[in-house]
């Protein structure tokens, strides 16, 4: 059957994650080896309503895939909810015969990809976000590698603390989404997990840390989701006047949306990059990728918008009690 796409682009939207470079070359690629032009859209939806666009026929893609971030850069651009700046982006993929548009981004990406698929672009969408709150896959891109490097961080500050006898606060991002927060913890062992669902107040955490030192401790980790509390050092101080251990508080930053992003990270991206030209050549749209059960499957976006996030206050529960047996 004579292929009816010939043309399409792709950007990243929102945070940046490991795991959008191999996404974005499994696009290119596999669009090149469907006889499909791809094109990339430098800076996301901003670029696209600037016509940051050009060919990646001749764009070597492959010495970006074990690269963090995304070589074709990411944005912010709250002008995009105007229908009119819409319209105009639109007009930039138009001028250049582009058919159809892949996006990688969180949830603010996903919205701006359902109105221009309603706009009558061919429109796809990947779930690009460290903080794993995309409900239509099991796991988002750039998750598995942010959980890592937390991890790994983690287990650093634990030798430090453990070297003084001290507790922890460390703040993890989340966006909302306690699963950094929660699996890091499980991970690395930290004695109290605190996340949206499992609010501790400060005065609690010191109790804890006051009662797991007591039975021989040494060192705490407290590991608590971002936005939970306004200032990390503030709770460091309330949790040290209490437990009466010497607490120090931190925030991992933007330190945990960087690095090479995992094989686990690659591997899914890839899948996932390859399933949106798949469905793009079938002339589908309006979907998002996920992986579910092992399976690469497709969404459509507005009902993906609204798939509830698996409560967790139970196994937050559970791995408290476990890490403070
Ligand atoms: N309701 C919306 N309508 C149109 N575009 C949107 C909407 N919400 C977000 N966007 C676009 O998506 C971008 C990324 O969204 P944001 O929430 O910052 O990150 P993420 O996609 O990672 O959740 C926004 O800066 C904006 O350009
Ligand atoms: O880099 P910024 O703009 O300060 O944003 C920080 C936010 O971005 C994230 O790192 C990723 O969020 P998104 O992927 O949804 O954009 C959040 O965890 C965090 O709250």
């Amino acid at each position: 059957m004579e292929n009816m796409i010939k043309k399409i682009a792709i950007l990243t939207s929102g945070g940046d994650a490991p795991g959008m470079n191999p996404a974005i070359r499994a696009v290119v690629k596999d669009a090149l080896a469907k006889n499909i032009e791809p094109f990339l859209v430098y800076e996301g939806y901003k670029g696209l309503h600037e016509g940051k666009i050009e060919s990646a026929k001749n764009i070597n893609v492959d010495k970006y895939i074990n690269r963090g971030g995304t070589f074709i850069f990411s944005a912010r651009y709250p002008a995009f909810k105007d229908p009119a700046v819409r319209q105009e982006a639109k007009e930039q993929l138009d001028k250049l015969g582009i058919d159809a548009l892949v996006v990688i981004g969180g949830d603010g990406s996903y919205h701006g990809a359902q109105l221009l698929h309603e706009m009558g672009v061919k429109t796809i969408a990947l779930p690009g976000t460290i903080d794993n709150d995309i409900t239509s896959s099991d796991f988002t891109i750039g998750y598995d590698t942010a959980l890592n490097t937390i991890i790994e961080n983690i287990d650093r500050i634990r030798d430090t603390m453990e070297s003084h006898s001290r507790a922890a606060i460390v703040e993890v991002m989340g966006h909302g989404c306690g699963d950094l927060a929660l699996y890091s913890g499980l991970a690395t062992g930290a004695e109290v997990i605190v996340t949206n669902e499992c609010k501790i107040s400060p005065e609690e955490i010191g109790r804890i840390v006051k009662e797991q030192t007591e039975k021989g401790k040494n060192s705490i980790i407290v590991i608590v989701s971002e936005h939970i509390y306004e200032n990390i050092h503030d709770v460091a101080k309330i949790v040290e006047k209490i437990s009466g251990k010497g607490t120090r508080g931190m925030a991992l930053e933007h330190l945990q949306r960087g690095g090479i992003p995992t094989a686990a990270e690659r591997i899914n991206s890839a899948r996932m990059g390859m399933k949106a030209v798949e469905l793009i050549s079938e002339g589908k749209s309006g979907l998002a990728i996920g992986i579910i059960k092992g399976a690469t499957v497709a969404t459509p976006i507005l009902e993906a918008l609204k798939i509830p996030r698996t409560d967790r206050t139970e196994k937050t529960k559970k791995f408290n009690k476990l890490n403070q047996a």
